[in-house]
């Protein structure tokens, strides 16, 4: 490990509260600043950062859970920060909590609850008055019903799996699921071959994909209209999946029986028949937890070797840290970048021990390990001349 970068404590900003387990990650080596105006690194949860300048020291943005839809991911892959999240690290809570509206929404739980608290002050009355008013609560099981599943992604698969193991039907929809999901996935959810498929078919739908200009208002007049009569929707991804004037509609005429979401504002509150919960399904000891300790280890060790992991706006990049110097570079994704770069090191004459190239899209990132003790004098030329090289975002000697 490069001495100057374990001498200089780095300042960590946290924008929500972050579990202490992970906080604890960072060592003697950081310092937890929250006041601090330009930090080497932010750890964040749901604060909306669209709003936010970035100081000049800013490396790294992890955010403690899935959707980075509250950051300016484009702005800062300009700026050549990047952006961690942590992938599936809060998949279980999630899944806990859809599975528990599920069977809570069916059975008309949280009205059946409501209801039996007014009858407070009734005394001997109350279980007269229970007998003959739980008919108003009848609901039904969802055994042998069809669940629909909008992404099978982390949170998604386990719903999917999840729900076959309480005998329902599952049909999952995902153009993009990857490999490894495939695999994990119980053979007997059904493979919808369009989201029109799945509409038609379900009886409760589950949505699990990321906030994006692909996904909003996906949940629309027209959609609803594809949809059987009474069906259930349970949305704990983003708010803004659902076109809200529509779905008020839907409920109103009870084309769409409920609405779960995680996600109230006030035209949500005013609607019917809407269960809403306060962005809880993340919120689990664990779940906090397992997100805190994983963003921390990202982004500690980007910013101690430079190695990416879980990023979700540059390449994941990863080599043991071999030499004695390292350097690392994002560029862009142009023919003879790394070229360049070697060219620039064996003007000093310096020797590469080791050295790994990814690319993203436009952008690629290089990282180059030297076999020689290179000074501080070197380390800043050496940096100064891979800057000016065209097509350079940002440099790094570690
Ligand atoms: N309520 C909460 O507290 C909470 C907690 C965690 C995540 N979330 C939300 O849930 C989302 C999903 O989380 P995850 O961990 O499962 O993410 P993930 O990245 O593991 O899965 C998302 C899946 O959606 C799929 N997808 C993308 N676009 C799609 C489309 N148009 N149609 C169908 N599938 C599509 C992707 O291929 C992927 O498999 C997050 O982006 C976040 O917005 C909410
Ligand atoms: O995308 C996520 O991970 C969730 O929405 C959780 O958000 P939270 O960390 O603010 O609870």
């Amino acid at each position: 490990m490069n001495t100057t970068v374990v001498n200089k404590v780095k300042a960590i900003k946290t924008l929500n509260s972050i579990a202490e387990s992970g906080l604890k990650v960072f060592d003697s080596h950081y310092t937890i600043d929250n006041d601090s105006e330009n930090p080497d690194a932010i750890v964040v949860r749901s604060f909306n950062m669209h709003a936010m300048e970035f100081g000049n020291q800013l490396k790294a943005i992890a955010r403690a859970g899935a959707g980075v839809n509250n950051i300016p991911v484009d702005k800062c892959t300009e700026q050549g920060i990047v952006v961690f999240n942590t992938p599936g690290a809060n998949a279980n809570a999630v899944k806990e909590l859809v599975l528990t509206s599920l069977m809570a929404a069916s059975r008309n739980l949280f009205d059946g609850v409501s209801w039996v608290k007014t009858l407070e002050g009734e005394g001997a009355q109350i279980p007269k008055r229970v007998e003959a008013g739980k008919k108003q609560f009848v609901g039904k099981e969802i055994k042998g019903k069809t669940l629909g599943v909008i992404g099978l992604g982390a949170i998604g698969a386990l719903v999917a799996n999840d729900a076959i193991e309480l005998d329902m039907d599952v049909i999952g929809f995902d153009p993009f699921i990857s490999v490894d999901i495939a695999w994990k996935l119980s053979r007997k959810v059904q493979r919808a071959m369009t989201m029109e498929q799945l509409f038609a078919e379900s009886d409760y739908i589950t949505v699990h994909v990321p906030l994006t200009e692909d996904t909003r208002g996906m949940f629309n007049e027209e959609t609803f209209s594809l949809m059987k009569d009474d069906v259930y929707i349970l949305n704990f991804s983003r708010g803004e999946l659902v076109n809200e004037t529509d779905m008020a509609a839907v409920l109103e005429s009870g084309k769409v029986g409920k609405y779960m979401t995680d996600f109230p504002n006030e035209n949500v509150l005013k609607m019917k028949n809407v269960i809403p919960t306060p962005h809880l399904g993340a919120s689990t000891v664990e779940s906090e937890e397992n997100c805190a300790i994983m963003a921390a280890r990202q982004v500690k060790e980007y910013l101690e070797t430079g190695n990416i992991k879980n990023s979700v706006n540059f390449p994941n990049t990863a080599i043991p840290y071999t030499g004695k110097k390292r350097v690392t570079v994002f560029h862009k994704n142009i023919p003879n970048m790394v070229g360049k770069i070697t060219s620039a090191i064996s003007n000093y004459h310096l020797n590469i021990a080791d050295m790994v190239n990814r690319s993203r899209g436009d952008l690629a990132y290089t990282i180059i390990d030297i076999d020689n003790i290179v000074d501080d004098e070197i380390t800043l030329n050496l940096e100064q001349n891979i800057n000016q090289i065209e097509g350079i975002v940002t440099v790094r000697m570690i």
